[in-house]
């Protein structure tokens, strides 16, 4: 059955708060949080209760409005905002533009920067959509996606799942296969939940089923967003991704990074330039708070891993489609012009 109205994943409140639907409770509860200062925000970024690059941009300059009410040291509250994680790199840039926004006019100013934002992502979104139709191969397709890059995760109906809905729409997607995406879970709790709400045709997997998928011919391109993107093309994105990647290269699948241009890190040179998040041990040994390893069990969880640029068969952005070349830059495809996209590149 096909849910329609928007997910209010954040908003903002006065007397001075931002609600989150909080992440963490999906799919069983549809609860909301508010946070009344910049460390409640703070503490419900670091527990994923709101989490999606561009909406961690978001969040963040929503993070400054709130200091700018609330705070005496609104600078100081910036940086605790922006080093809540480190991966994304829209974090940081929505928690800058705001503190600029605020060093200018005030609380008001930095309140409208988020918003601003807020409907950046949103018509960046449509954008991709249209332009990731455009980068998928032909005919009715089964699409592999990997974590949650929905309107879970950024403005508007998110980034890959954003075309993952405008095939749908168009009636070009044949099945959508969701990665469970350990050891969080994002995909099984968040993707499935959004497909069920807009009458997706999917089915969710353990991501180390994707091999066989590929094996037995039924992946006809993965879809995947990104938490930075450097200079060189590389990506990081939630770990799981680059085998997947490998996987794709080695069947002659397209991979097709779906990001918007405030997730382009300039400043990075390469992959290994990323910061990789560590996230707590105990999030593998005890998933859903349930025992499945030794207690005190050691575990090795980066929150993200990095893909080379070689391996991505395109990348989409509001902007268009590029593709990576050989010298480490990104080559902008010609396109056919959609009616709501300029065709510049990034
Ligand atoms: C549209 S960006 C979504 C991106 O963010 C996720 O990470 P997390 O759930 O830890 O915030 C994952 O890397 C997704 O691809």
């Amino acid at each position: 059955m096909e849910h329609t109205g928007p997910v209010d994943v954040i908003r903002w409140l006065d007397p001075p708060a931002v609600a989150l639907l909080d992440q963490t409770r999906l799919p069983a509860e549809e609860t909301e949080i508010t946070c009344r200062t910049a460390d409640e925000l703070i503490g419900a970024i670091r527990r994923l209760a709101v989490r999606g690059a561009p909406l961690l941009g978001i969040a963040g300059a929503y993070g400054v409005a709130l200091a700018a009410r609330t705070e005496d040291d609104v600078p100081a509250a910036a940086k605790r905002l922006a080093d809540a994680r480190p991966t994304a790199v829209n974090l940081a840039l929505g928690v800058r533009r705001a503190l600029a926004a605020w060093e200018r006019t005030g609380p008001a100013g930095a309140l409208e920067a988020a918003r601003a934002l807020a409907r950046e992502e949103a018509e960046a979104s449509a954008r991709m959509a249209a332009h990731g139709l455009a980068a998928l191969p032909g005919g009715p397709l089964r699409l592999l996606t990997h974590c949650n890059t929905g309107a879970l995760a950024a403005g508007g109906d998110g980034t890959a799942l954003a075309v993952v809905l405008a095939a749908h729409r168009a009636g070009r997607l044949r099945h959508l296969w969701i990665d469970e995406t350990r050891p969080l879970f994002q995909g099984a709790r968040l993707t499935a939940w959004e497909a069920e709400r807009a009458g997706l045709p999917y089915s969710v997997l353990p991501d180390s089923a994707a091999g066989s998928l590929f094996a037995a011919g039924l992946v006809d391109a993965v879809l995947v967003g990104a938490d930075r993107v450097a200079a060189d093309g590389s990506v990081a994105n939630k770990v799981g991704t680059y085998p997947l990647a490998v996987l794709a290269r080695h069947h002659g699948v397209p991979f097709i990074v779906v990001a918007p241009t405030t997730t382009v890190d300039p400043g990075t040179p390469t992959g290994a330039g990323i910061v990789i998040e560590r996230r707590p041990a105990r999030e593998v040994t005890h998933p859903g708070g349930t025992a499945v390893a030794p207690e005190g069990a050691d575990a090795y969880n980066p929150a993200f891993d990095v893909t080379p640029p070689e391996l991505v068969t395109a990348f989409v952005s509001e902007r268009g489609i590029t593709q990576p070349v050989s010298t480490g830059s990104l080559r902008r495809l010609p396109q056919t012009h959609h009616p709501d996209c300029e065709n510049e590149g990034p």
